[in-house]
């Protein structure tokens, strides 16, 4: 197998919104859970994405994780290599992004890496660097109040700055419609001044097309799925792959119970669950009972196993921005994530046990903990529920199963009820 490109993703979710990309793009594409074991047998794609969960974790573990990814991607040929963060820049001051790019330019000796978040089909998009998630900045957006990085600055410039070695550049919107020489021209300029890395503004796919024609040409890019869209384009253009037919079906049905699982907070997951409230039973998770030693996740498996005969069910920790303030008051930030995903992950291992097939999963931190329990070594693509978000069919894993990894603010608001009518 030699790939024509290699990807590096931060989170779970996030890696199957990229191979969700890559693959309507027309890139054979497998999602791999961290760097895949010698013995799985991976089918002949274009493109592997290796799944960490490095987004929220010390910044050297993510460094030294995201380097042997690296490694491996580049073993099986991949010229360039994609890491991907998440279109809303999820991260803080001490990381990861800027110490994983950093790293990664080193080992590779790219001279300037490209880098936006832009994905325009969900709505974020880059202008003079400064992010904007809808009509909104990203400081005055719902990602202000994230339970684990809260966002304040919407200037992109200045929050890689602020984690990385390198000076950063910006190449901006009147560049990018010059198209791929003009860029070129500017990347040069702003190399020649020492700057390792360069802000891109985007706003429409054709921006992210001239984007990934001048990416190709280098051995790094950081970015969330629209510069995926960009590389992926750039490769079937240029014939440095041909296309293949998306991933439109996923295998034969799997059927069995079905289980929904939310530990995103995010307001697109708090519309989803109430409206999820319209159709299925839904059980209400009391966090303070997880982080207080009680046994929360057998209450929730005490109540859905009667339940998952009948259809879905969907169990949520999640809670309002005040709730979470108060909750990590009381217990701090990340013993109240950590222990909150091990109730999920508790929970989503016995369910699976009780004969669940069919998992639908909101929250990338969430859906790390939840795959990792269920030691599923990888996925294959099917299709779209809602952009960004495919059906993944388990590969290597004990028997048939059906997931969907939804990141936190994608998908709307009956996401889990369109979710579940295509896992079949
Ligand atoms: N009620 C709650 N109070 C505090 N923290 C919570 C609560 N419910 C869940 N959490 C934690 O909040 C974090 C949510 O992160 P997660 O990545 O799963 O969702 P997200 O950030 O909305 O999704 P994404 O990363 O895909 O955008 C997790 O660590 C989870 O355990
Ligand atoms: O890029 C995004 O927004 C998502 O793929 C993601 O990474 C959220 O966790």
């Amino acid at each position: 197998m030699t790939l024509a490109l290699g990807c590096i993703a931060d989170d779970y979710t996030g890696a199957s919104d990229l191979a969700n990309t890559l693959t309507r793009a027309g890139l054979r594409t497998v999602q791999t859970i961290g760097i895949p074991a010698d013995d799985l047998a991976l089918p002949e794609v274009d493109a592997v994405v290796v799944s960490l969960k490095s987004r929220s974790i010390e910044a050297g573990l993510a460094v030294s994780r995201s380097r042997a990814a690296e490694t491996w991607l580049r073993g099986r040929g991949a010229s360039h290599v994609l890491f991907k963060i998440c279109s809303t820049f999820d991260s803080t001051d001490a990381g990861n992004i800027g110490p994983v790019m950093d790293a990664l330019r080193d080992d590779c000796g790219e001279g300037i890496v490209l880098v936006t978040p832009a994905f325009p089909e969900t709505g974020r998009t880059v202008y003079q660097g400064n992010l904007f998630v809808g009509a909104v900045p990203l400081n005055e957006s719902p990602l202000k109040d994230h339970p684990l990085n809260p966002m304040h600055d919407s200037s992109l410039v200045r929050v890689l700055a602020r984690q990385s070695r390198t000076q950063i550049g910006l190449v901006d919107l009147a560049t990018v419609t010059r198209g791929a020489d003009a860029v070129r021209a500017r990347l040069a300029e702003l190399a020649g001044k020492g700057i390792g890395a360069a802000i891109i503004d985007a706003v429409f796919d054709r921006d992210l097309e001239t984007i990934g024609l001048v990416a190709a040409d280098h051995r790094l890019s950081v970015g969330a799925s629209g510069i995926g869209l960009g590389l992926a384009r750039a490769l079937v253009s240029t014939g440095k792959v041909k296309s293949a037919a998306a991933g439109s079906e996923s295998g034969a049905a799997v059927g069995g119970p079905a289980a929904c699982l939310a530990g995103s907070c995010s307001q697109a997951t708090l519309k989803q669950i109430a409206s999820a409230e319209q159709v299925m039973p839904v059980f209400h998770l009391d966090p303070d009972r997880i982080l207080t030693g009680a046994d929360e996740a057998q209450r929730a498996l005490d109540w859905a196993r009667p339940r998952l005969a009948e259809g879905p069910v969907l169990i949520a920790s999640s809670s309002t921005p005040d709730q979470v303030s108060a909750l990590q008051a009381r217990h701090g930030r990340d013993a109240a994530g950590h222990a909150i995903e091990q109730a999920m992950a508790d929970i989503a291992e016995n369910l699976v046990k009780s004969g669940v097939r069919r998992l639908v999963v909101a929250g990338g931190e969430t859906s790390g903990a939840v795959v990792d329990r269920l030691k599923i070594p990888g996925f294959l693509v099917g299709v779209e529920i809602a952009a960004g978000v495919p059906v993944l069919r388990a590969v290597g894993a004990g028997g048939e199963m059906l997931l969907a990894l939804k990141s936190g603010n994608f998908g709307g608001p009956e996401f889990f009820s369109d979710a579940l009518g295509l896992m079949r």
